[in-house]
């Protein structure tokens, strides 16, 4: 584990702070006084685990060492007592290995199956951390002869759980060892999970109370790969918990595709994302704009066909025009049918990695700060916020300056408002994927660059943008690191509160108060938002004070900088930068 970190050039806080929380060295802090204070017997013959409350097993191949060993351990009360070892065992069982579990509250933490040709119940896998693995005793492939003196000889392995579930106590198992144990060379592997999972909910996962349930953006330590359908892992917030069954990495994504084909109308209208022309919506003809006296804002036009073109418009508008040009568009939106209503939250995904893998890092203070993104449903407060922000410390946070192909105005200064370039050298911008995003407006081309955010991190200062979420993608290079925020609003309740006095234009043109259709709108595309995207969120910030949200928003910008992150892993290793 730490060889593969110091590979990836890691922080060495990060690896510290792993290495301390990771349940084998708390265990081994736990035991070394009982160690220190009794012997404990470890040999080929005889194992015996002086842990009161684990276990105990015997190989019966040399009677001698057994008593010998059987001798020293009797002499000492252990709790809870064992039951005695069967006194019939015949001589011809050398390899027949006897193991008693002590049952407790948690699961057995193996699985069992009917092997597919001699017909044996084997045991299938022992769940990493779990009451089997942690003794040490049973392996995958170990054969079952008896379970609490029962044969299991014809059983199905359904009845053998009901043996099982009816024991109390101990359990003891008669069983023939697997002739070559698996060896795990397996390192320790971190994700991000980019769908969410339900073991209960799955059919085809080997025991569904094995299962690990987990959410999309949930970081997963990954302790077992041997399967290639069914991996082991913990979530990073409980390592000290056994592990769980998730899909492989290519089961998931199996999964993923044939939920995807299963849905109506839906493989046609996704289908079609692929292939379909954007139909941008036009602006109302009758919008008054007066280009002097504003500054910079984007309007965003997201095809309603297909969510995989986004079209950023941006207009010389007071910040918070970016809501008013999006209501006054609302009646031809409405008459079509948004893509994501009619499609499962996976399609977007269907293609993409169902885990990322990830590394903890933390930024080098020397290095460049990371990029900060806002992501928001519109009216949420996301200009607002990223306003403040740069008013409390404009030499420390700054936006981007967009390109644009349109002229120069008299009372405009390029590189202020714009970077006004021909629009051949913006095409070839947008070919050389150099635009975070862009688009084109009265045939102007519109466009946010990367060099615009280089130029602010280069000066020493956090770059702010606020993206849309397909913009989110094109930002995800090792190069920015950027640390997504999203910006949720509170409930209807508390945003028909917070809401009261806010208005949703400025003053300029209408000063329009949010109408209960905008604010459920904008609660239903924060849901589809989060449904969507949610596994590129770094954090979340709920803006209903907006006061506690600037907050919020200022102590998760310095946490961006300053604090461990987990990120994908190809930002930190060089020789596979995207
Ligand atoms: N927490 C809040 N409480 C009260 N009013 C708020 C809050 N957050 C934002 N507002 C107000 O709501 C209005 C819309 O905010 P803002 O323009 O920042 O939205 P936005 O997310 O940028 O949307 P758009 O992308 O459509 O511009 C503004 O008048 C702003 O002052």
């Amino acid at each position: 584990e730490l060889s593969l970190f110091c590979k990836r050039d890691v922080n060495g806080v990060g690896v510290l702070y792993d290495l301390l929380r990771s349940p084998w060295l708390q265990a081994l802090l736990k035991v070394k006084p009982s160690l220190s204070a009794r012997p404990v017997f470890l040999g080929e013959q005889c194992l015996q685990l002086a842990s009161p409350s684990l276990c105990h097993v015997e190989i019966v191949e040399n009677p001698s060492a057994l008593l010998s060993a059987h001798d020293t351990v009797a002499q000492k009360d252990f709790e809870p007592i064992l039951p005695p070892l069967p006194d019939n065992i015949p001589e011809n069982e050398e390899a027949m290995r006897i193991v008693c579990l002590v049952k407790n509250k948690q699961p057995l933490g193996a699985t069992i199956k009917r092997h597919e040709i001699t017909g044996d119940i084997v045991v299938a896998r022992v769940i990493h951390g779990g009451l089997a693995d942690r003794s040490g005793l049973l392996y995958a492939g170990d054969k079952l002869v008896e379970v609490n003196g029962v044969s299991v000889e014809g059983l199905e392995p359904e009845q053998v759980i009901h043996i099982l579930s009816l024991s109390q106590g101990t359990i003891m198992f008669k069983l023939i060892p697997v002739s070559e144990r698996p060896v795990s060379n397996q390192t320790t592997l971190y994700v991000r999970a980019m769908a969410d999972y339900w073991p209960l909910q799955d059919s085809a996962i080997p025991c569904a109370d094995a299962g690990l349930p987990f959410k999309k953006g949930e970081i997963l330590q990954i302790v077992d790969q041997n399967d290639v359908l069914w991996w082991q892992a913990r979530q990073v917030s409980d390592l000290s918990a056994c592990a769980g069954l998730i899909p492989s990495n290519h089961l998931l994504k199996r999964k993923q595709r044939e939920f995807w084909w299963s849905q109506p109308f839906q493989p046609h209208v996704c289908l079609k994302s692929t292939i379909c022309e954007c139909k941008i919506l036009q602006l109302p003809d009758d919008m008054q704009i007066d280009e002097k006296c504003v500054e910079t804002v984007e309007l965003v036009i997201t095809c309603t066909h297909c969510l995989a073109f986004n079209i950023r418009y941006f207009l010389p508008f007071p910040a918070g025009f970016r809501r008013s040009m999006r209501l006054c568009r609302r009646k031809s939106q409405n008459s079509q049918q948004p893509c994501y209503a009619r499609c499962p939250s996976s399609c977007y995904s269907v293609a993409a990695a169902p885990y990322e893998e990830v590394v903890r890092y933390q930024r080098h203070p020397t290095d460049r700060n990371r990029l900060i993104v806002l992501v928001g449903p519109s009216g949420v407060g996301v200009n607002e916020l990223r306003r403040r922000l740069i008013g409390m410390n404009p030499h420390h946070f700054q936006s981007a300056v967009p390109h644009t192909t349109r002229a120069q105005k008299s009372y405009e200064e390029n590189g202020r408002e714009y970077h006004y370039v021909s629009k051949e050298t913006f095409e070839n911008m947008v070919y050389s994927h150099r635009m975070l995003e862009h688009g084109e407006y009265k045939g102007h081309l519109y466009g946010t660059s990367v060099d615009a955010v280089r130029t602010v991190l280069d000066e020493g200062k956090i770059c702010i943008v606020d993206l849309e979420p397909r913009g989110i993608q094109m930002a995800r290079t090792h190069e920015l690191k950027p640390y997504i925020i999203f910006i949720k609003p509170p409930s209807m309740s508390c945003m028909r509160q917070s809401r009261k006095n806010a208005r949703i234009i400025t003053d300029y043109y209408v000063n329009m108060k949010f109408k209960e259709e905008d604010l459920q709108e904008m609660e239903d595309c924060a849901k589809k938002t989060e449904a969507q995207f949610g596994q590129f969120f770094d954090q979340v910030i709920v803006n209903d004070n907006l006061q506690e949200a600037c907050v919020q928003l200022l102590s998760a910008v310095h946490q961006a900088q300053d604090e461990p992150q987990w990120v994908p892993a190809t930002w930190i290793c060089s020789d596979t930068q995207p």
